[in-house]
């Protein structure tokens, strides 16, 4: 988290804010314009990275190729071609400003260790401390399906969370979130703001994704957006050809108190300043209160950084015991059932059903956790005391299924002593 003036801001760039749909030409335009905001913001003192798209539809265009090949070594080859002219773009236009960039490529591989993770921020921090603009962007060439973070909007909220932002802004091809995809039904409604995203009733067509160019549409744009606000990061939809929004955005977030104003009255108010052409049209996702919003970078890790390769279930007295203040770690005692086939030192989500006896079908998914065992050998032991782990499986490396600081649960959760199931 940054000091009261200066924020930490993780920007977004969609690959339609950077090649034109129809061409697959550059919008240097659009690009320099966004260039010269976020120098703007730098020369106001805030920290600013860059999470640009791109790769892909530049390798492409040089190549001449007009459709995504299928293939994955030539999708992987063209965001080798691709990548290197992207960056090479941004470094000329921001050399026009005296502003240096750094460049940052990642999969989830280079952070599915706590200590590589740990390395990754610090670097993207000390770039940040240089006065240096971070460009990261997904390690096209050498991801494949198991590494893969997937989509850009993912992979910036995870930055987001990584370097502590203040704001991440998704920007794209439309301003907002509306309550279906603008592009087939022009009597979508633009929602301005958004308190809970999981609360949230809006079509965002996934099965024809956003626009030619992009990966994912608004879908993965919302689970960015919980992703994030769950870390108290404000997310903000807006169009990318008004970059210089960011300013008059940040700007009036800073002048609203939101304390002691309801959802239904900061809508208002916004929309207030939206008519008055005061800030432009734009979805403002709520980050977490201040209070709730801080969570260890463990724990982080364990809830984004990592894939799950598998399931654990928990009754519910278990997930009160492994969540009130004094905690304990997960013993093969609480586990009620194992999905998926996963190996020691692996990460799986946990599931909370009921009663030992209800179907897991009525499982909710409340965080993860990294394990001392396979699911072979979780499964042979579950329901056991651990004294008895050493005559089931011949050795015993822990009392635990997983010790306590690898464990990690969602923020938004009630507090263990009230039930999960009460609203469901
Ligand atoms: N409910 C919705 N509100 C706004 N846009 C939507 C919605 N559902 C789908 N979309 C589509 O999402 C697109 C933006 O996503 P995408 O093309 O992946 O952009 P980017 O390349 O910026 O990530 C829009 O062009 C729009 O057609
Ligand atoms: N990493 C890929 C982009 C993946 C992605 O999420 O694209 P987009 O939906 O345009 O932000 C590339 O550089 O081509």
């Amino acid at each position: 988290m940054s000091d009261t003036n200066s924020y930490i801001i993780v920007i977004k760039l969609g690959t339609s804010s950077l090649v034109d749909e129809v061409t697959r030409e550059p919008r240097i335009a659009n690009m320099s314009l966004i260039v010269e905001t976020i120098v703007q913001l730098r020369r106001q003192g805030h920290k600013i990275v860059l999470v640009s798209s791109g790769a892909i539809a530049f390798g492409m265009k040089r190549v001449g190729m007009s459709s995504k090949p299928t293939k994955l070594a030539a999708v992987q080859g063209l965001a080798s071609i691709g990548q290197g002219r992207l960056i090479g773009l941004f470094d000329d236009l921001f050399r026009q400003m005296n502003q240096t960039i750094g460049q940052i490529l990642l999969t989830r591989n280079d952070i599915s260790d706590f200590t590589q993770y740990k390395n990754a921020k610090n670097t993207l921090h000390e770039l940040l401390d240089m006065g240096v603009i971070p460009i990261v962007n997904e390690n096209d060439t050498l991801s494949v399906a198991e590494i893969k973070f997937g989509d850009n909007d993912t992979l910036s909220a995870i930055t987001a969370g990584m370097v502590h932002a203040d704001y991440l802004f998704l920007m794209t091809d439309v301003q907002c979130l509306y309550t279906d995809n603008p592009r087939k039904n022009p009597k979508a409604e633009p929602i301005l703001v958004v308190d809970k995203v999981d609360d949230l009733v809006v079509k965002t067509d996934t099965e024809s994704g956003g626009s030619q160019v992009g990966t994912g549409g608004m879908t993965t744009k919302l689970i960015a957006a919980g992703l994030a606000t769950n870390v108290g990061v404000t997310t903000i939809i807006t169009l990318s050809s008004q970059p210089d929004s960011i300013l008059s955005i940040v700007a009036n977030i800073q002048s609203m108190d939101r304390s002691d104003l309801s959802i239904e009255a900061q809508t208002k108010y916004i929309a207030s300043e939206i008519k008055a052409n005061k800030i432009p049209l734009h979805t403002r996702f709520l980050g977490l209160p201040r209070a709730t919003k801080i969570i260890s970078d463990k724990r982080f890790w364990l809830l984004h950084g990592i894939k799950t390769k598998g399931a654990l279930y928990i009754d519910q007295l278990c997930y009160e015991a492994l969540t009130r203040k004094d905690r304990a770690g997960l013993l093969p005692v609480g586990v009620v059932a194992v999905e998926g086939n996963f190996h020691e030192s692996e990460c799986v989500s946990i599931n909370v059903i009921p009663e030992r006896s209800s179907p897991l079908s009525e499982g909710l998914e409340v965080g993860t956790c990294r394990v001392n065992y396979s699911a072979i050998e979780i499964n042979l032991i579950k329901g056991l005391h651990s004294s008895e782990i050493e005559t089931v499986l011949g050795f015993a490396d822990s009392e635990y299924i997983a010790h306590r600081d690898n464990l990690a649960f969602q923020p938004t959760l009630p507090p263990s002593t009230e039930s999960l199931f009460d609203n469901h």
